[in-house]
């Protein structure tokens, strides 16, 4: 399990201290994959080199497998270490060493002996798909294939953590998917749990079990990634699920109030309910946006509606009738 409780990060700038993490806490269950979503300087990168202690904390605790990383000496954190590898979004990989040399490099480093660490290496290039690579170089791999070297190199030292730091940002959308397959079936195979950080919302629907949203160094939501996907509760999850603030240009707020409507389950999705509302009740909505989205196997659907200021109360009862959908108002920036 890896805790963390009331982590706080600031950094020294000429311009005073940044706060990059304020009073994080999560905790990350075994063999779970964790997403960490967040825009461009929430934090994400802070946090995940947390966990390894790459930066050390200004506040809190950090908690790997029950033990303290926060307080230890350099030399238990090099042997710590080894259970919590990394990969990145360029690779790392060593270019003046074959793939299968950048596979042993690991294991050298931790006194494997090199008959050992060679038949280690060829057996985790079998498992990302590359046996035939051990003698090529990084440079002559695409940048995918470069991915599944620096993932067998990151299973070197047997971890029981893998941290993947955007790890798939720098590739197209199909080698996207099918790193993000392999680091499922390793995390499925060798039961290592994966934190993945990312800015893409689309890696983190197709792998991860849970998520946390960082806002500005501030857990601003987590928990199962269908709940939180399905209807954030915070502002910096609404505009990462409902992006489009474009919307509110489309409706006149003086005239309408607008309704977030998330539906849960493919029945209530073929609700047809704009047509209900004005056909039982007389009232005419206008459909401002409309989504529907699969996430572990269950099918949610998202409308904002336009709902005629004077009939507001009327439609908000009518919908209250029916099951499986949260109706929650919006302000006029539409979040
Ligand atoms: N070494 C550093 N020194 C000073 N400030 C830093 C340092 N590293 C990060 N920061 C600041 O901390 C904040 C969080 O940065 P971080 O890289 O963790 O965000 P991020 O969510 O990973 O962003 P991105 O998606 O752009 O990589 C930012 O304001 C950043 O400028």
């Amino acid at each position: 399990m890896i805790e963390l409780k009331h982590v706080s990060k600031t950094f020294d700038s000429d311009s005073g201290g940044v706060d990059a993490l304020k009073d994080v806490s999560l905790t990350i269950e075994d063999g779970d994959i964790y997403g960490i979503i967040g825009m461009s300087g929430a934090g994400k990168s802070t946090l995940v080199r947390c966990i390894n202690l790459l930066e050390k904390p200004t506040a809190g605790e950090v908690v790997v497998d029950g033990q303290r990383l926060d307080t230890m000496t350099p030399a238990q954190l090099r042997a710590a270490r080894r259970e919590i590898t990394m990969i990145f979004q360029r690779f790392n990989l060593l270019m003046q060493r074959t793939c299968l040399q950048n596979v042993c490099f690991p294991m050298e480093l931790s006194g494997v002996k090199k008959a050992d660490a060679v038949r280690r290496a060829k057996e985790l290039l079998e498992l990302v798909g590359l046996p035939d690579k051990a003698q090529a170089y990084p440079a002559q791999l695409s940048g995918g294939q470069q991915q599944r070297i620096a993932i067998a190199r990151a299973l070197a030292t047997q971890p029981k953590v893998l941290l993947c730091d955007e790890a798939t940002s720098a590739l197209d959308p199909n080698t996207t998917h099918q790193i993000l397959e392999l680091i499922r079936d390793i995390n499925q195979k060798l039961g290592i749990t994966v934190v993945v950080i990312t800015h893409q919302m689309s890696v983190v629907k197709t792998i991860c079990n849970h998520v946390a949203i960082l806002d500005g160094g501030v857990v601003a939501e987590k928990g199962l990634v269908s709940e939180v996907f399905a209807a954030p509760k915070s502002a910096a999850g609404r505009r990462l699920v409902f992006p489009g603030g474009a919307d509110a240009l489309v409706s006149d707020p003086q005239a309408v109030r607008r309704v977030r409507l998330t539906f849960r389950d493919s029945v209530t999705t073929g609700t047809p309910l704009v047509a209900r509302l004005a056909s039982e009740e007389g009232i005419l909505c206008t459909v401002i946006s409309a989504s529907t989205q699969k996430l572990s196997e269950e099918v949610y659907g998202s409308m904002l509606l336009g709902i005629p200021s004077g009939q507001f109360q009327r439609a908000m009862d009518y919908i209250d009738t029916m099951s499986n959908i949260r109706v929650e108002e919006v302000d006029g920036h539409v979040q």
